[in-house]
C-alpha cells in the first residue's frame, strides 16, 4: 500500500506487562484503521504475542508492524527470558525487571534517530521517554492505562496530603474532586504510604514527566466519566485526549477469539459452555493478568461460589496451581467434582473478552484492573469489585460510587502480597456479592446501567461519537503541529 505524503507515522512502546501491552496493541491497530503508520516496540519473546493479533489487520491493508529492541534481562540481573512482568517471581525479580525497563532508554534513542517519526506514544512506566524524544524534536504522548477518575483522586491526595494525619483504617473524603467518595489509608498504594521501592521513585518521576510531554492518552470515553475528564483537562490542567474503549476495535468473533490467542482454553469450549445457560446467569471470576491468591483464600471463593448457587466460570493462575500444591486435591477433585455443571474452571490465561460478550454472562467478579473494568462495562456486564493494589482501589471506587454499577466485596487493605492470615475474605463474604450482583430488583437496576453504558461506549467509538472524534482531533492536530523531522 503507498503511503500517503502526510501519512503520520506513530512508534508505539508499551510497557511490558499484559495490562499495558493489550491497550498499546489495541491502540496502535485503531490508530493504523484512521490511516497512521503505526508502528509497536517490542522485544523478541512479547513479539509473536503481538504479531498474531496484527496479522489480520496487515491483511487489511493497514499499516501496523513491530519493531523489535532487545530485552536487557541478563544486564538487570533477571534470568534470560524474563520479558514481561507477568514472568516475575519474587520481589526482587520485580525491582530488577524495572532495573531492566530503565535500560530501554539507550535502545529506544537509537530507534527514534533511525524512525524518525512524528510522535512516540510511551507508557507512564518510561517517564525518561519524554527527554529522549524530545533531544529529537518529537513530542511524546503519555499512555497511563488508567481512569481520570483514578488521576483525579491521585492528584488530590498528592495536593491536599489528607493521608498525613491520619490512622490506617480511619476514613477520610478524597479532598476536592466532584463525588464524595469516602476511603482509608489501607486503600492507597505504597507510594501513599511512605515505602520508598522502585515504584515509588518511578511514580515521582513520571509526574515530573507529565508536566513535560505533549498530552495523556487515555482509555476511557467522556460520557463515562464526564465530571473527572472535566476536571482532569480544566481543573488539574492536563491536555488529554479519550480515545477508548480500546477493546472495542476487537469487533468481530475472530478478532476477539484472536485477542486471547495465549489462552490455555479453546474458546469454542467456553462457547458451547457459555451456550447452554440462560441469559445473564453466569458470574466470571478473574483478577487480571498476573495475582495470585494464597490456596486458603482460593478455598473460601470456592465455597462461596458453590454455596451460592450460581453458574460460574472462574480463572486460576498457574502460580495458583503451583503455589497452591497442598490444596490442589480439594480444588481438583472434591469441588471441581462437586460444581460439574455449575461451574468451568480455567487454568491459565482466558479469552476474556470472549467471554465477556457471551449473552449469558451476568456478572464479573474482578480486581478491577481498568482494562478489565472497561471490557466490562463494553459488555454490559455489573461487577464485585475486589481491588488488590496500585489504583484498583480507585477504580473500584468509580464503578460502585460513581457508575453504581458493582458491589463492593468489602476488601479493605491495598497489597500486592496479601497475607493469608490478616486479609482473607469469607465464604460469607463471598456468597452475599455474588447473590446481591446476581439477583433481586437491586441487581437488575445495575444490569440495566451496565447495558446502557455499552451502547453508548459503542456509539462513543463509532463515526461522529466522542472518542472518535477526539482521536481525529488529536490526529490533525499532530499533522499540523509535528511534521516529521527527517535528518
Ligand atoms: O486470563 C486472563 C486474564 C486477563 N486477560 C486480559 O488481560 C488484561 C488485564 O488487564 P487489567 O484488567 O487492567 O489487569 P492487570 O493486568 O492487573 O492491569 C495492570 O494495569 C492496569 C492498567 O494500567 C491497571 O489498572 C491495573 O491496576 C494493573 O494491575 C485484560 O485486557 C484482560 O482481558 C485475559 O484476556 N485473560
Amino acid at each position: 500500500m503507498e503511503s500517503e505524503p502526510n501519512q503520520l507515522h506513530i512508534l508505539f512502546f508499551p510497557h511490558l506487562a499484559h495490562g499495558h501491552m493489550i491497550p498499546t496493541i489495541d491502540m496502535a491497530r485503531l490508530f493504523a484503521r484512521h490511516g497512521v503508520k503505526a508502528t509497536i516496540i517490542c522485544t523478541p519473546l512479547n513479539a509473536p504475542l503481538i504479531s498474531k493479533v496484527i496479522e489480520r489487520d496487515i491483511q487489511h491493508g493497514t499499516e501496523i508492524s513491530i519493531q523489535i529492541i532487545k530485552f536487557p534481562s541478563v544486564e538487570a540481573g533477571l534470568p534470560e527470558g524474563c520479558e514481561n512482568l507477568g514472568s516475575t517471581t519474587s520481589p526482587e525479580m520485580f525491582n530488577n525487571f524495572y532495573k531492566a525497563l530503565g535500560l530501554l532508554q539507550q535502545p529506544l534513542e537509537q530507534l527514534l534517530e533511525e524512525c524518525r517519526p512524528n510522535c512516540l506514544v510511551a507508557d507512564v512506566m518510561f517517564p525518561w521517554a519524554t527527554e529522549v524524544a524530545s533531544k529529537l524534536g518529537i513530542p511524546r504522548l503519555i499512555f497511563h492505562g488508567t481512569s481520570y477518575f483514578a488521576f483525579c483522586v491521585f492528584h488530590s491526595l498528592r495536593c491536599y496530603e489528607p493521608l498525613n494525619t491520619i490512622s490506617d483504617f480511619e476514613s477520610f473524603l478524597v479532598p476536592g474532586i466532584p463525588d464524595q467518595i469516602k476511603m482509608t489509608k489501607s486503600q492507597q498504594p505504597n507510594y501513599f504510604r511512605g515505602v520508598e521501592d522502585e515504584q515509588t521513585k518511578l511514580t515521582n518521576l513520571a509526574v515530573q514527566s507529565e508536566k513535560t510531554s505533549y498530552g495523556v492518552l487515555v482509555n476511557s470515553f467522556y460520557e463515562l466519566e464526564p465530571a473527572y475528564s472535566e476536571h482532569y483537562r480544566k481543573v488539574i490542567g492536563r491536555k488529554a485526549w479519550s480515545i477508548g474503549p480500546v477493546s472495542l476495535c476487537n469487533r468481530d468473533i475472530e478478532d476477539k477469539a484472536l485477542r486471547g490467542n495465549t489462552a490455555s482454553i479453546d474458546g469454542d469450549k467456553c462457547l458451547r459452555w457459555l451456550e447452554l445457560k440462560k441469559p445473564n446467569s453466569v458470574l466470571y471470576i478473574c483478577f487480571g493478568s498476573k495475582f495470585c491468591f494464597p490456596a486458603s483464600q482460593l478455598l473460601e471463593i470456592a465455597k462461596g461460589v458453590e454455596a451460592a448457587g450460581k453458574h460460574f466460570i472462574w480463572v486460576m493462575k498457574d502460580e495458583e496451581n503451583v503455589n497452591n500444591q497442598d490444596k490442589q486435591e480439594w480444588l481438583l477433585e472434591g469441588f471441581e467434582k462437586r460444581v460439574e455443571g455449575q461451574g468451568l474452571i480455567i487454568r491459565g490465561w482466558a479469552p476474556q473478552v470472549l467471554i465477556l460478550d457471551h449473552k449469558a454472562i451476568g456478572g464479573f467478579m474482578t480486581h478491577c484492573g481498568w482494562n478489565s473494568i472497561l471490557e466490562s462495562v463494553t459488555n454490559g456486564v455489573p461487577m464485585i469489585t475486589w481491588p488488590l493494589y496500585a489504583e484498583q482501589f480507585y477504580n473500584e471506587k468509580l464503578v460502585t460510587d460513581v457508575l453504581k454499577i458493582g458491589v463492593s466485596i468489602g476488601t479493605q487493605e491495598c497489597s500486592r502480597s496479601i497475607d493469608a492470615k490478616k486479609f482473607i475474605l469469607k465464604k460469607d463474604d463471598i456468597e452475599r456479592s455474588v447473590n446481591q450482583l446476581m439477583v433481586g430488583e437491586e441487581a437488575e437496576e445495575m444490569r440495566g446501567k451496565a447495558k446502557a453504558l455499552k451502547e453508548i461506549a459503542g456509539r462513543a467509538v463509532k463515526e461522529g461519537g466522542s472518542s472518535y472524534s477526539d482521536l481525529n482531533a488529536l490526529l490533525e492536530e499532530l499533522r499540523l503541529n509535528c511534521p516529521k523531522n527527517e535528518q
